[in-house]
Parts: structure tokens; sequence; C-alpha cells
């Protein structure tokens, strides 16, 4: 989809009929300077739950709330005029019925502005899927690695290798017929995230999964190398702004403690200027 020609906020539709074609470009935001950076440049933004882990110094994206998703999401949606955003929902607002999963999520879509939420979860998740979407509220699912699972996957490892591959492909299949919009593959072997967009009519966003997926997303502070605490092997780093950042840093306290800062520029007069 091209990024530039856009007039309109995208819509789920859109982004469904982007399957098969150019590839969908995504990125995460949580605040509105860099939502603003990235709307031009993308079909879709993310508010991701791994907001608890990047700006809040969470140890996961358990603790992440309701309340942290909208305002981090009404900050998002003022830097966005043509990328259609979407909405994590947190861990513990949607599992424990298709009745919690809509009450949550039709709040983050009315207090955000949000077009679609994302939910994490396969076949166990399909019904809930089916219960928005015949509701009003655009889903697009989450498979593979599922963060908000880390306590029972046992570590952010590789999914759906070897005897799990086809207990993938029914997650794939289920999220797809229950209605999603389009689904993240999380940190899957290549070939299965190849398999999965081929068999499905929606789109597939790859993270840590292969350049065959219809999309791509990454979260951008680890992509402009701002979040460092841990790199995945699916991450590249376009910018060391991290680096970057804390040697402005370094430069301004040293000039403060050398009186260089503030300047004659930085400073006033006792008179106003003529
Ligand atoms: N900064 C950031 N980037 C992410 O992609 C991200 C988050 N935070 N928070 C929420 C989830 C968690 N995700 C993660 C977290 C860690 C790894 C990771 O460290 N992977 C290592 C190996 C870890 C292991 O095998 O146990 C890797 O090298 O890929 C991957 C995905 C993806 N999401
Ligand atoms: C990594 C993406 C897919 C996500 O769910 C997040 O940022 O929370
Ligand atoms: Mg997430």
């Amino acid at each position: 989809m091209s990024a530039t020609a856009k007039k309109r906020a995208l819509l789920p539709d859109d982004i469904r009929a982007a399957k098969g074609g150019t590839p969908l470009v995504s990125l995460t935001a949580y605040t509105t300077p860099m939502a603003q950076m990235m709307d031009a440049h993308c079909d879709f933004v993310l508010v991701g739950d791994s907001v608890g882990m990047v700006l809040h110094g969470l140890p996961s994206t358990l603790g992440v709330t309701m309340e942290m998703m909208i305002l981090h999401g009404q900050a998002v949606a003022r830097g966005l005029s043509s990328a259609m955003m979407v909405i994590d929902m947190p861990f513990g607002s949607y599992e424990e019925s298709p009745q919690q999963a809509f009450r949550n999520a039709a709040r983050l879509m009315a207090e955000t502005g949000a077009g679609a939420v994302k939910l994490e979860g396969g076949t166990q998740m399909a019904e809930t899927i089916a219960f928005l979407t015949e509701r009003g509220i655009p889903v697009m699912a989450h498979i593979g690695l599922t963060p908000q699972s880390i306590n029972t996957l046992g570590g952010y490892k590789v999914q759906g290798r070897g005897a799990a591959r086809d207990a993938a492909l029914a997650d794939a299949d289920a999220v797809a017929n229950a209605g999603a919009f389009a689904v993240v593959l999380e940190k899957i072997p290549a070939s299965l995230a190849d398999d999965i967009t081929a068999r499905l009519a929606i789109p597939t966003i790859g993270i840590g999964a292969s350049a065959g997926c219809d999309g791509q997303i990454l979260v951008v502070d680890d992509m402009l190398g701002l979040f460092t605490a841990f790199k995945a092997k699916f991450v590249k780093r376009y910018a060391h702004l991290g680096d970057d950042g804390e040697a402005a840093i370094a430069a301004y306290a040293a000039d403060v403690r050398a009186r260089q800062f503030p300047a004659s520029e930085h400073i006033f007069g006792d008179e106003a200027p003529t």
C-alpha cells in the first residue's frame, strides 16, 4: 500500500484488502511525537502493551492496565491523521469471557478513537473474536509467541516448531474463521509463517516471522535503538538514538559545568528588543 497517496484514515477493510500486495508497514507508538513521525510512512500504528516494558520499565507486559493503554492511546491518536490506529487489549481485560472482552474493547475504542483492537491467542480466543467482530469491533489477532502468556510459555522462545506446528496452523485458521481482519505472527519459523500466509485470506503481519508475510511490525524504540535493555534476534536497529541521546546529555552536562551553557543567544537583556 502506498504510504503517500492516502487521503483519509485507513480502515480495517483497507488493511484486509492489502493481502498479497505491497507489504503493509507498521510500528508501535506510545506518544504523540512518535505517532507524528510515522503517520505518513505506516499503514497502521499499534499502541502496543509493550509500552509497559519500553516506557514504564515493567519486567513483562502483565502489569499493563486499561488506564495505561487509554492514556497512551489518546496520545497516539493526536499524532495520526492517515495511518490506522490499533490498540492492544492488556492482560486480564479480555480472557475471562466474550462479554468482558466486549466491555473493555468498547471502552478502548470509545476513549481513544482506535480503529481496531488486538488481542493475543488462537483457538481459545476464537469465540471472543467472533463476539467482538459481530458487534462492530474489528479485531487483529496475535498468535505464535504471545508475550502475555510468558508464564506458561516459559520464555520468549520460538513457537510452532516441530510438533507444535499443527497447533499454530489451527490457531491461524481459527482466528481467520472467527472474523479477525489480520493476524500478527510473532517469533515462529519462516516456513510456518509462509504456510500460514498462503492459506489465510487475511493479511499476516510478521515480527520474527518471514519476509513473505503480508506486512511487518516492530517496536519503534527497538528499531530506533532507544530501547536497549534487550534486543531480540528479529530486531534490526535503523538508528542508535539511545547512544546519540546519552552523548548529547553528556555534552550538556560538560557545558553546564564549564559555564558554556547558556550562551549569549540563550539569555535575555534588560531591555526588550526594538
Ligand atoms: N522492546 C520490546 N520489543 C518487543 O518486541 C516486545 C517488547 N518489548 N515487549 C513485549 C513483547 C515481548 N517480546 C519479546 C521479548 C523478548 C524477546 C527476546 O528476548 N528474545 C530473545 C531470546 C529470548 C529467549 O529465547 O528466551 C531473542 O534473541 O530473540 C523476544 C520478544 C516482543 N515484545
Ligand atoms: C510487538 C507487537 C506485535 C505487540 O504486540 C506490542 O508491541 O505490544
Ligand atoms: Mg502486544
